[in-house]
């Protein structure tokens, strides 16, 4: 079991942010479950996304063994395939979607409707009609227009359950683009302004509807506790003022996800441990304090789940040196991360599958696209010998990298690997050429 206690043991902190499989070698070896990263990289080709399905199904066994009574939904958007969808049905989570296919992915791998939650502060119609035909377990009301709309479309005798997505005025979240919990943002709807207040009186008066509980997402990368403890007692208030105007108690309190995990050595996640004990206990001393029975903890991970567990494996393609900066070049981009373009965000990188001769030298990682802000990891340490032909990996890229991928240039995005107990296969296989041009009807 990963242990994800205070204080990370000395085989975590010198792990650092790559996977709980990896092991480096002195001469350069690296393996993921014993599987060298260099026989991946020959069957499958750069660059590559690795996965490691056991520390995937690891850190699902560590949220419900750190929450046994909280209902746990993987974010999907973070990252999904068929193959995930399913270690996750089989670990006991509950699936969060946000999109149509989203949903279409995981209800093809078999994952229960009924344990899914559709998510979207612009969920279309269409979407909508999907998710209430296919008995989507929860849909997170994020609008008022789609009240009635949504109603609308449960068939006579059926009831949806719904959560109505709030916002508590929270800033949380490492980059303001991913900060959701603020007053004066599109996700949410504002309890200071009435929207809240008016959404629950909506659904409450829509007999198709069943207002299951209160949700709401701060921000993603986040990694103190505290914003979740304020998160939590603010949404129990609301609750408690639902049970005063409308005399209806709520049996569900979902605070979404957002937990931070590490990107780079000396850096610690969100400490679930902590988490789990403080939000616990801010929900049930909030709700004795209101006279409230606690209502069912709802969060929703994704990054936490998927993200460590990944990494993705680049060939060098050119070494640079330019007037002040050492350039090294390699086969993908922003087209497989485009995180660094978007948020600025650092990565780890690993020369692998040779002993370096030197000293190191630091240098910027760089993409091959037509963009100068197609950087992978800017300023990081790599053997001064590094040049073209050599490995490289990139740690912690499991979320928000294949989810996110382009076809820019028409490079094709890159496949997802698995490395579990029976070895390496493939879970989704690389974009070629004769993909991108399916959808191009032609001249
Ligand atoms: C509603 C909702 N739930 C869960 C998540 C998962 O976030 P993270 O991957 O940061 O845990 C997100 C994305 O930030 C989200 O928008
Ligand atoms: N895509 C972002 C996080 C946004 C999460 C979705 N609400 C990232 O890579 O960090």
């Amino acid at each position: 079991m990963i242990a994800m206690t205070a204080m990370p043991s000395v085989a975590e902190a010198a792990r650092g942010p790559w996977s709980s499989s990896t092991w480096f070698g002195p001469g350069g070896e690296a393996t993921l479950a014993g599987v060298p990263l260099v026989r991946i990289a020959q069957e499958f080709g750069t660059p590559a996304y690795v996965l490691d399905e056991t520390d995937v199904r690891l850190r699902c066994r560590a949220y419900r063994s750190a929450l046994p009574r909280a209902e746990i939904a993987y974010a999907a958007k973070a990252f999904l395939c068929r193959a995930m969808a399913d270690w996750v049905r089989a670990e006991g989570l509950s699936l969060d979607v946000c999109s149509g296919g989203e949903l279409a992915v995981a209800l093809s791998a078999g994952f229960p409707a009924g344990r899914i939650i559709f998510h979207g502060n612009a969920k279309t119609p269409r979407e909508l009609q999907t998710a209430v035909a296919e008995g989507v377990g929860r849909i997170v009301i994020d609008n008022i227009a789609e009240i009635g709309r949504l109603a609308a479309l449960v068939p006579l005798g059926r009831r949806q359950k719904v959560l109505v997505r709030v916002v508590p005025d929270i800033a949380a979240g490492a980059h303001a683009a991913v900060r959701t919990g603020r007053e004066d943002q599109q996700f949410g709807l504002s309890i200071a302004s009435g929207a809240a207040g008016e959404a629950v009186a909506r659904v409450l008066a829509q007999p198709a509807l069943v207002l299951a509980g209160l949700h709401c997402h701060l921000g993603s990368q986040i990694t103190a506790v505290e914003p979740y403890e304020d998160a939590a007692r603010v949404l129990v208030e609301q609750m408690a003022r639902i049970r005063e105007t409308h005399g209806v108690v709520l049996p569900e309190l979902d605070l979404g996800g957002g937990h931070g995990i590490a990107y780079l050595h000396g850096e610690r996640g969100l400490d679930l441990a902590s988490l789990a004990a403080r939000l616990t206990a801010a929900v049930e001393d909030r709700c004795a304090g209101l006279g409230l029975p606690a209502p069912r903890l709802i969060v929703e991970p994704g990054r936490a789940i998927s993200g460590p567990a990944g990494l993705t494996l680049y060939r060098v393609i050119s070494v640079k040196k330019a007037l002040n900066h050492t350039y090294v070049a390699v086969d993908g981009g922003m087209s497989d991360n485009p995180r660094h373009a978007l948020y600025g965000s650092p990565y780890e990188v690993r020369l692998v599958g040779r002993r370096p001769q030197g000293g190191m030298r630091t240098v910027t990682v760089v993409g091959h696209h037509c963009e100068t802000g197609d950087t992978i990891a800017e300023n990081v340490p790599l053997p001064a010998d590094v040049h073209p032909g050599d490995l490289i990996a990139v740690a912690a890229t499991g979320a928000y990298h294949h989810s996110m991928a382009s076809s820019y240039n028409l490079t094709g995005r890159p496949p997802i690997v698995a490395v579990g107990p029976e070895g390496a296969r493939l879970l989704v296989r690389r974009e070629e050429a004769g993909d991108l041009m399916r959808r191009d009807v032609g001249l």
